[in-house]
């Protein structure tokens, strides 16, 4: 896209001299307040608006040379509540692209249930109508009714703005699967900073006018706002945001505070010989239950009723440090409990240490993350 200007007939300029690179196989987001040009900027896109000036090359060519429906073909278009045809079922709604292209009913239909199932749908919905579906539900029909006739782009405006956090955050998840596994082009547009930074390879942040404020990946963004506008935007926990990008990999996890429910009174007062304050109690299969004094416990009698909550773990490795800290604040003793992909505790780890490995992470990123270098950051589970 280069110095793409969009002037409405009334005098609007929604989009000023807009230029991006939008990069291939991946989630480009592009944010901002309500009115700053998003939905103008995605349309220019299929040329569901024409811009006033620039010119948008897709794969090197000027999308203006090409016919429009041949350029539509190859980009699905999914909208906030989806946008349903009501009077047909789920099925012939996600088969309506292969339909329109001759593809046959049957080939279209067997496309369609490939699609549901993609999607996380379940095959017994293909006869329902949408108004028999949840709005998140519909929202799955909608990508793939666009994903349907497998074009490599996707054009997505607020798709998920309609539906509850919880929803929202599985459509998020699949989203992020589905661009895995098929690599498409996703152009996605939101108001919603959070989403911008889980979803975006790369994020343009627009501000009023349809200025470009800052186009860098989530990490980049959030080390380094381009100016006030941009820090405005991503708001006052910027910091705590920041923490999904480093991994808990480097944490020191202790594992002698861990003693098992039906544990010897040698071996409780072994683990209790620490300087831990708590114990962390499991059960004979190493899952935890619960953190205790080391007084409290008593060898063959100790009931998970007694046990402190050790609230929510984090997967040792895998999620953030982010999520480590989210543990260790919402700890009754402010101990963090890592497990392993099975969910057996893997070791416990104290606010302190996970505060020390915060402060080395943004030492050590601070150099890495100037403008440019910031590619190198990987996006790890929040
Ligand atoms: N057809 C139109 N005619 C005149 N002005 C328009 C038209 N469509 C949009 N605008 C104006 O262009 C500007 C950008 O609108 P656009 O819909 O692209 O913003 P947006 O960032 O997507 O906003 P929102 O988040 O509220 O959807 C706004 O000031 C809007 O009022």
């Amino acid at each position: 896209m280069d110095s793409v200007t969009k002037r409405y007939p009334d005098g609007t300029v929604a989009v000023d001299r807009l230029s991006l690179e939008i990069p291939d196989r991946s989630i480009t987001v592009l944010v901002g307040p309500s009115g700053c040009g998003k939905t103008t900027t995605l349309r220019m896109i299929n040329r569901m608006v024409e811009p006033s000036e620039g010119t948008i090359l897709l794969d090197g060519k000027d999308i203006q040379q090409q016919p429009v429906n041949t350029l539509r073909r190859s980009m699905g278009y999914v909208i906030q509540n989806a946008g349903l045809f009501q009077h047909r079922t789920i099925l012939d709604n996600i088969a309506t692209v292969p339909r329109m292209l001759g593809w046959g009913k049957e080939k279209s239909r067997a496309r369609a249930r490939e699609l549901m199932e993609r999607v996380g749908l379940d095959g017994a919905l293909a006869k329902r109508y949408p108004y028999q579906l949840s709005g998140g539900q519909q929202q799955r029909v909608g990508v793939a009714r666009a994903l349907a006739a497998d074009p490599p782009v996707l054009l997505m405006d607020e798709p998920f703005s309609a539906v509850d956090p919880v929803v929202r955050k599985g459509l998020q998840d699949e989203l992020l699967r589905i661009q895995e596994e098929l690599g498409k082009t996703i152009v996605f547009v939101t108001h919603d900073i959070d989403e911008a930074v889980k979803l975006g390879t790369m994020v343009a942040v627009m501000r009023t006018g349809g200025h470009l404020a800052q186009f860098a990946p989530p990490a980049e963004l959030l080390s380094h706002p381009a100016d006030a506008f941009v820090e405005d935007f991503l708001g006052a926990d910027r910091g705590i945001r920041r923490l999904s990008f480093f991994p808990s990999a480097g944490l020191e996890l202790l594992t002698a505070p861990i003693v098992a429910v039906d544990a010897t009174a040698e071996q409780i007062a072994a683990a209790g010989a620490g300087d831990t304050p708590y114990l962390l109690v499991t059960d004979q299969d190493g899952k935890p239950l619960g953190w205790s004094e080391p007084q409290e416990l008593t060898a063959g009698e100790i009931k998970a009723g007694q046990l402190l909550s050790y609230g929510r773990p984090f997967v040792a490795g895998t999620d953030s440090l982010r999520a480590a800290l989210d543990c260790a604040v919402l700890s009754p003793t402010g101990w963090a409990v890592a497990v392993d992909a099975e969910g057996r505790a893997a070791g416990v780890v104290s606010q302190q240490v996970i505060g020390e490995a915060i402060r080395g992470a943004h030492a050590e990123r601070g150099a890495d993350a100037k403008p440019g270098g910031a590619g190198k950051v990987q996006k790890v589970a929040p």
